[in-house]
């Protein structure tokens, strides 16, 4: 879909007519300080870029989103800049749910002067959303501090501070780039939504030659929730708390995916958390591999943690939203039981083994960890993580699970030993239940030397899907899916090909001896 215009209105003329009569200056002229204002919709503080009080946008946008979305929408398009396309229908306003109109009166409200000339000059061609950003220095207005938040594989995230409040945010910085645009201008379209982290502030510097851009977005004082997870010994989560995260950043892909957005990238060090108590709030972050696909195209480019990678996505197969729903399953697995479904023996990122369980959707719920949680989660985990894209919960379905719901459901044998155990159906093994086939050609099994507990009496076809991967290891594997991230990520920048006549790699050496005429390399 994408922006019309009638022939016969001119929006820029409209816009300005709405900006000058909603525009109740406090603090100087929209060129002067068009950047300078923060609201408080009681949800959360966020700076709006904009120069009217927080009644008057409020207002604005409530008397747009009730009486006149389109013509707010219309404004909408004044702040394109680039030529990303965001597909929305400014033609037919039933397309856009309440929440996403609310969204885009904001973003209208924001629009700074400055971009209108260049929506003008784009205004009857190809129309593109934005993000509004600031010019100057961002030092006039934050003190950097030598503080690191977090260590992501884009570069460090840092702390700093507001000047006139000394408040304290986070600061992201990232080489401007069509991927870095994109992450932005998501990010930005949704941040919105009270579960996805704010964003606050935007900038545009150049630091030696290099063009950057920041991104100053809230401050979780709660971290990410791997983090947390693995501070409290990675002990497996009870459903309860499982089901409110759930429904919390379920809430967040929801309304991303009823934009037709998808994230890509959901995992448990990209679900912030706003503290460690029962009253935490959970905010997606981390748009770095959003996307919003071209009208009726499904996406195409590998992303994700192979943690968290589906089966089309590592097999280079189109693909589009479900793999967000993929990757929540990944997530509430591990909430519940303290390790991965999916990894590799040999402590590598991706091996072929693990590539392999993950394209025939076998993994297993150990008894000593899934005994206790109800058939009816795993029934979700399992409808969550089928191999076939089209059969996977949607999002909406998934928020209408008992689990998210908070409706009461059937406890897992653990808890009592009355009920019946629904799942006696399943197909169980020595070890656990065990989902998906058993791979024709396995990987080699290594002699695990780091495993923690004891090896249990299963078969070797399922021992891998316990052992090795206990909670202290968590971490380690999670660095290596980080090392691993550039190559997982081909789809956007850059894939690295490593030169068949030289490389050293037992695999690589394996494959050319036997298929290949390329001369043997000694490792
Ligand atoms: N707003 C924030 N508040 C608190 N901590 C944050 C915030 N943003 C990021 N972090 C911390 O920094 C880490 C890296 O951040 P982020 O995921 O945005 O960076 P990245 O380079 O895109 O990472 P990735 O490797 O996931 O692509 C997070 O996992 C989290 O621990």
């Amino acid at each position: 879909m994408m922006f019309e215009y009638e022939e016969d209105e001119d929006p820029m003329e409209q816009q300005k007519e709405e900006l000058t009569h909603h525009s109740t200056d406090h603090s100087g002229s929209p060129q002067e300080n068009p950047f300078r204002f923060s609201y408080d919709t009681g949800k959360r503080a966020a700076s709006m870029f904009v120069t009217p009080s927080s009644e008057d946008l409020i207002a604005y946008g409530t008397k747009h989103l009730l009486d006149s979305p389109t013509a707010v929408q219309r404004s909408l398009v004044l702040n394109a800049t680039t030529s990303l396309n965001i597909d929305c229908d400014l033609s037919s306003d039933e397309d856009l749910s309440p929440t996403t109109q609310r969204k885009i009166c904001f973003c209208a409200s924001q629009n700074p002067v400055e971009t209108q000339e260049q929506g003008l000059r784009q205004a009857k061609s190809t129309l593109t959303v934005s993000f509004p950003y600031h010019q100057h220095q961002i030092t006039e207005d934050y003190t950097i501090s030598a503080e690191i938040i977090g260590i992501g594989e884009s570069g460090k995230v840092m702390a700093c501070y507001k000047k006139n409040t000394g408040e304290k945010f986070a600061l992201k910085v990232l080489r401007d780039s069509q991927k870095a645009r994109r992450e932005v201008e998501l990010h930005w379209l949704t941040n919105a939504h009270e579960n996805v982290v704010s964003i606050l502030d935007i900038y545009e510097n150049t630091f030696d030659n290099v063009k950057c851009l920041l991104m100053v977005v809230e401050f979780l004082e709660g971290g990410d929730l791997l983090s947390q997870f693995e501070s409290q010994g990675s002990i497996p989560y009870t459903e309860k708390k499982v089901g409110e995260i759930i429904r919390q950043i379920g809430n967040a892909v929801m309304y991303l995916h009823d934009m037709n957005i998808a994230h890509r990238d959901i995992k448990l060090e990209n679900i912030l958390c706003s503290g460690t108590g029962d009253n935490c709030v959970y905010k997606l972050g981390d748009y770095g591999f959003a996307k919003r696909p071209e009208r009726n195209v499904l996406m195409e480019s590998p992303c994700c943690t192979p943690f968290y990678a589906p089966p089309e996505v590592l097999g280079r197969e189109r693909y589009d939203k479900s793999c967000d729903m993929w990757s929540l399953g990944v997530a509430m697995y591990i909430l519940l039981c303290g390790y991965p479904p999916f990894y590799s023996m040999k402590g590598v990122a991706l091996s072929p083994g693990m590539r392999s369980r993950i394209a025939n959707g076998y993994y297993a719920f150990p008894h000593e960890e899934w005994d206790c949680v109800s058939k009816d989660t795993k029934d979700d985990i399992r409808c969550l993580l089928r191999t076939n894209p089209s059969d996977r919960l949607t999002i909406h379905e998934l928020m209408a699970t008992p689990l998210v719901t908070g409706e009461p459901i059937v406890p897992g044998r653990l808890v009592t030993t009355a009920i019946a155990i629904p799942g006696a159906e399943e197909p169980e093994c020595e070890g656990g239940i065990f989902e998906g086939f058993i791979p024709e050609e396995e990987e080699e099994i290594p002699e695990i030397t780091d495993t923690v507990g004891e090896i249990l009496p299963v078969p070797k076809s399922v021992r891998f899907l316990r052992d090795g991967v206990k909670a202290p290891r968590l971490h380690s594997i999670q660095e290596e899916v980080g090392r691993a991230m550039e190559i997982m990520r081909m789809g956007h920048d850059q894939v690295y090909v490593k030169n068949p006549t030289s490389s050293c790699n037992n695999l690589f050496a394996r494959r050319r001896a036997i298929h290949l005429s390329i001369p043997r390399v000694h490792c």
